[in-house]
């Protein structure tokens, strides 16, 4: 998969290639990370890419121009065809359903922009979808990129060694993860539950799968709302209510 950014901070978003899941996935070619600087694609002095917003108002707007020469070379740097993406608030709320939509992409273009926005015709002119990480603003578009390219590397087939949870991962079959120990087996007191001591891989996957619903069901009631659950599955949130009723 390769993934171009259009970024007026190309080291902050290049951290991602550097360490980690994402940094592995470039080592072993799973994932390409290019990012293009509308600040070269400028032609005056000043090497200006944003102005001020017509209407008046506080900020500055990031300037078609810039933006769109850098969207261009970003599109002939490869033969594949490219979903430009544009990083605003504005955009659809990201879920995991929407970051396996992005993965299954062959290549994205993602644009991460700065100040009060870009110019809407950049959007109009070169933007496939708009994707928003939730509903508060950064100071750039640059973090939500480094989100999605985060969350997409992890879904490539060879990025998570089996030492990797992807597959358990929460959000993976819709459901909030169940909780997690290790070593030591006690700490100031509070011990791990006894059934993952007791090696029976059957009641260890029961006791997980349990944990999820019931931690689903209380603190994230509308992602319950969405799922058809299996009887089996039914069955063991009734038991987890019942021990937990309040
Ligand atoms: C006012 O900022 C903008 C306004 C419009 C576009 C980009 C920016 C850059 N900032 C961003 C970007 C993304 C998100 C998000 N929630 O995904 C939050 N902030």
């Amino acid at each position: 998969m390769r993934i171009d950014v259009v970024t007026l901070f190309p080291d902050l978003v290049n951290c991602v290639a550097g360490c980690g899941i994402t940094g592995r996935a470039v080592e072993r070619g799973l994932l390409a990370l290019h990012c293009w600087n509308p600040r070269d694609y400028t032609e005056d002095r000043h090497r200006t890419v944003d102005d001020r917003p017509y209407g008046g108002g506080p900020g500055m707007v990031m300037k078609v121009e810039p933006l769109r020469r850098a969207v261009h070379d970003a599109r002939g740097a490869a033969q594949v065809p490219a979903t430009v993406v544009n990083l605003s608030p504005q955009g659809r709320r990201l879920d995991q359903a929407g970051v396996r939509h992005l993965a299954s992409r062959p290549r994205l273009i993602l644009i991460a922009g700065r100040y009060e926005g870009i110019d809407e015709r950049l959007v109009e002119l070169e933007v496939d979808e708009e994707w928003s990480i939730g509903d508060y603003i950064l100071s750039g578009g640059e973090l939500a990129a480094m989100v999605v390219i985060d969350a997409c590397a992890r879904l490539l087939p060879g990025a998570l060694g089996d030492e990797d949870s992807a597959e358990q991962d929460s959000f993976t079959d819709g459901l909030l993860d169940c909780p997690h120990y290790t070593r030591p087996e006690v700490i100031e007191g509070l011990a791990v539950p006894q059934v993952l001591l007791g090696g029976h891989h059957g009641e260890i996957e029961r006791w997980r799968r349990k944990q999820a619903l019931g931690r689903t069901w209380e603190r994230r009631p509308d992602l319950l709302e969405k799922l058809e659950l299996s009887e089996a599955d039914e069955r063991l949130l009734e038991e987890y209510r019942r021990e937990h009723a309040p």
